[in-house]
């Protein structure tokens, strides 16, 4: 009998303006794999995908090539499993848009780490899940959302000089892209993450606030938007996001939520500043917390993610907050889409 299971992940929005690579709020768009993996065979026939939704036509759908696939077969080849089962199938369908700042490559990504586990029975705690997402990642904030789910905040353990070693082998050579040809033989086997990186907590969330995702008709990837980082701040841009930072994760708990405390703690000296010299988007975005339709409703406004998606927080008027901003966003030759999304539950495993 073949084998069917589902594996369902969330998008995220990382950052909620002060928390750069340190929160993350999980959101109501989904990657979902649908597997099928058919009863052992004599024969290795080679895996395929087939993929609907967003970015259908940019992803590679060799295995070998895929995101998802290659981060799946890391997780097989680190626990002595050196290729996926013979016939392999799995149809992607997905709501996340990509490059735009709400966690595609990071749904991605936790989607292959559960699909391996999956696929080679591991039974791996959600600590070491998340050690290998990060091997990849890099930055714990959305995965960490994605895999947990809700709003989370987490940190990357201080690590030794042989961790520090390991977790800082070249993305190339944990996720190689193998010939589509690959047989059994290729390569030495990949280095495995040092044991328990990330760490987390799960804060709670005001139930009335919902997010309104405004997302411009083009992409941006996240490592472009990291290059545009400073490598050295000032105590003053410190200590102006860790006060903002120490104060959202609670005001955003509070019900009912108070607008004030929290528009002036959404703000942010550390990357937002920074971006804003590769896409307009956020210079337009902050403008609309000038614009008549900022009031009791509207909570406060960031770049979601590395962007070039503008997050707005509210406890209702929605498309009134979309429609304004979108006509914003107009005036400056920049066409969006907006969607309304609620916090969503963590990734799930289901077998079918
Ligand atoms: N479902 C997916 N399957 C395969 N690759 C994906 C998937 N989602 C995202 N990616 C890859 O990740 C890239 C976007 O990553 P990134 O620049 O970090 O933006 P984002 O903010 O959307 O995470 C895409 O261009 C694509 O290469
Ligand atoms: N903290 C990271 C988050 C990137 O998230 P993404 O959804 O844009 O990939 C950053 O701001 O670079």
């Amino acid at each position: 009998m073949a084998q069917q299971f589902t594996v369902k992940v969330p998008a995220t929005s990382a950052n909620i303006g002060p928390g750069f690579d340190v929160v993350g709020l999980s959101l109501s768009l989904h990657l979902t794999l649908t597997v099928t993996v058919p009863p052992a065979s004599e024969t290795q026939l080679p895996p395929i995908i087939t993929y609907s939704g967003e970015g259908a036509y940019d992803v590679p759908l060799d295995a070998y090539k895929n995101l998802t696939t290659r981060v799946a077969l890391y997780v097989l080849r680190c626990n002595g499993i050196r290729s996926f089962p013979s016939g392999l199938r799995i149809h992607a369908h997905n709501e996340i848009p990509f490059g735009r700042g709400l966690g595609s490559s990071g749904a991605a990504v936790v989607a292959g780490v559960l699909l391996g586990n999956e696929l080679g029975q591991l039974e791996l705690t959600a600590e070491r899940l998340l050690d290998f997402a990060l091997m990849v990642e890099r930055h714990p904030d959305n995965v960490t959302a994605a895999l947990i789910g809700g709003f989370v905040g987490s940190y990357l353990r201080e690590l030794d000089e042989a961790d520090t070693a390991a977790a800082s082998v070249p993305l190339s050579e944990v996720l190689p892209e193998y010939p589509s040809d690959a047989g059994e033989d290729w390569g030495l086997n990949p280095p495995p993450p040092p044991s328990g990186i990330g760490h987390y907590v799960r804060f709670g969330w005001s139930e009335p606030i919902k997010a309104i995702a405004i997302i411009p008709r083009f992409e941006l990837s996240t490592a472009k938007a990291r290059e545009v980082l400073p490598q050295h701040y000032s105590r003053k841009d410190l200590v102006f996001n860790l006060q903002r930072l120490a104060v959202l994760t609670t005001a955003l708990t509070q019900n009912p939520p108070d607008p004030d405390l929290i528009y002036e703690a959404m703000k942010d000296r550390i990357h937002q500043p920074y971006r804003k010299t590769l896409v307009n988007t956020w210079i337009t975005g902050s403008h609309i917390i000038h614009h008549p339709c900022n009031s009791s409703w509207l909570l406060g406004i960031c770049l979601s993610g590395a962007g070039p998606t503008i997050l707005a927080l509210a406890t209702k008027n929605f498309e009134k907050i979309a429609e304004d901003a979108r006509r914003i966003f107009k005036t400056r030759d920049i066409e969006v889409d907006w969607k309304l999304l609620t916090v969503a539950g963590g990734s799930e495993v289901k077998q079918s």
